[in-house]
Order: structure tokens, then C-alpha cells, then sequence
């Protein structure tokens, strides 16, 4: 599957405001809001609809209405920080969650966490910003497979060219959005540019 990269100018400017290191986290907060609404309109381009007879206060149409709920699927913690628009925007969301942490040394993801609702007959979207290695996404890919998703997307905020070549080779069926594709890794599996730590800036740790 593609990647698909942002492109709106309002992305441009709230990337730059998150890379910037002098961001304090209440408005590192507000820009992960404004950056995964966009996303999320962007991972939901292409959502089913269906046929809905309405009255207007002046004649019966036939209107369309979203067919099928969303699940979101927050990657611990950093993901949650992209969870609320789609909660504010989306009339049937349900969440679920998956707890993975990278090891300081090796940068392999260990899962603490997991509790997720019915995902049968829901588009699911996988949420965290930080693709790095991919070792993350690929694992909560393979978690919420296996708990029943069909109709899967992922989104994060700044992808790294390893993380997607992982996920394309784990999952290739699964669509991936970004909000910018950044250049590499450094030796400690952090992205180039880059923002930093998300969880640590999200939440002041
Ligand atoms: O692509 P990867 O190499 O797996 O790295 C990306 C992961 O690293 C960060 O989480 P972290 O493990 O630091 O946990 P946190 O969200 O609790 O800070 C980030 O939010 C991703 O989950
Ligand atoms: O650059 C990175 C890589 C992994 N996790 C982060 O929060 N930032
Ligand atoms: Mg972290």
C-alpha cells in the first residue's frame, strides 16, 4: 500500500511548531490535536456510506450517512495524544488500547497492555506518532489482526523511511498515513529531524 503524506499547509505549521524544541507540552498538546484531525480526515477519505431518508424543512431527500463505526487504537502512551479528534469528529467511535514500550538499549517494543473492543466490522485505525523502526506499528498490527480487524489504516505523525519499510513488509495491505516523512534514524533509533521524545513532550516527563 502507498504511504500517503500530508499536504496542507496548516500541517506544515504545526509540524514546525512541534519539532521546536522550546514547545512547552500544553501547546505540544494543542498541536498534536490540530495535526491528527487532519490525519484523521485523511484516513477516513474513503469510509463506506449508506442511503438515508430524510425530511429537510422543505421536501424528503434521500441523503447519505456514514455505513460502519470506527475503532481507534492508540499505541501507549504517546498514542494517546492523537486519540480526542477522533472522538470529537466521529459520531460511532469506540477505543481500544495497546500498552508497547521500547526498550532504552535494543529500541525492540515490549507490549504492557491490551484491551480492545469488538473490531469485527469496524474500520480500525491505528494511532501513534512516532514510526521509528516500525517495530511498534508492526506488533499493535499484528495485535489487533489477530483480535478481528479487516479494515485496518495506520496513522502517525512523523514517519521514518525504516518504520515504513517495516510495516510495508509486515502488513503491505495496510495503508499508511503520515504527517511528514523525515530522512533517517540516528544510532539510538530516534528520527531525523525529527521532535524529539513524543511521550516525554506530550506529557512533561
Ligand atoms: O517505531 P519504533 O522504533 O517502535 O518506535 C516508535 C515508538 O516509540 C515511542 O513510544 P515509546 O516506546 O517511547 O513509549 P511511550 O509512548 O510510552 O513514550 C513511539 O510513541 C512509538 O510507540
Ligand atoms: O524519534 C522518536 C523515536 C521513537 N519515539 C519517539 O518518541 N521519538
Ligand atoms: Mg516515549
Amino acid at each position: 500500500m502507498p504511504l500517503h503524506v500530508l499536504h496542507h499547509p496548516l500541517g506544515t505549521h504545526v509540524l514546525t511548531h512541534l519539532r521546536d524544541k522550546t514547545t512547552k507540552p500544553a501547546l505540544f498538546r494543542t498541536l498534536s490535536y490540530q495535526i491528527s484531525l487532519l490525519l484523521a480526515l485523511e484516513a477516513t477519505r474513503d469510509l463506506a456510506t449508506e442511503e438515508k431518508k430524510i425530511e429537510t424543512p422543505l421536501e424528503p431527500i434521500t441523503g447519505r450517512v456514514l455505513a460502519r463505526p470506527l475503532a481507534v487504537v492508540p499505541i501507549l502512551r504517546a498514542g494517546l495524544g492523537m486519540v480526542q479528534p477522533f472522538l470529537d469528529t466521529f459520531p460511532d467511535v469506540s477505543v481500544g488500547y495497546v500498552g508497547l514500550e521500547r526498550d532504552h538499549t535494543t529500541a525492540i517494543a515490549r507490549s504492557y497492555y491490551c484491551k480492545l473492543p469488538p473490531l469485527d466490522g469496524k474500520r480500525v485505525i491505528v494511532v501513534d506518532p512516532m514510526l521509528a523502526t516500525g517495530g511498534s506499528a508492526a506488533q499493535a498490527l499484528d495485535v489487533v489482526k489477530a483480535a478481528g480487524a479487516k479494515e485496518i489504516v495506520f496513522v502517525c505523525i512523523v514517519a521514518a523511511p525504516e518504520g515504513v519499510a517495516t510495516v510495508e513488509k509486515s502488513h503491505p495491505e495496510i495503508p499508511i498515513h503520515a504527517g511528514v516523512l523525515d530522512r533517517q534514524l540516528n544510532s539510538k533509533k530516534y528520527i531525523l529531524p525529527g521532535l524529539g521524545d513524543f511521550g516525554d513532550r506530550l506529557y512533561g516527563t
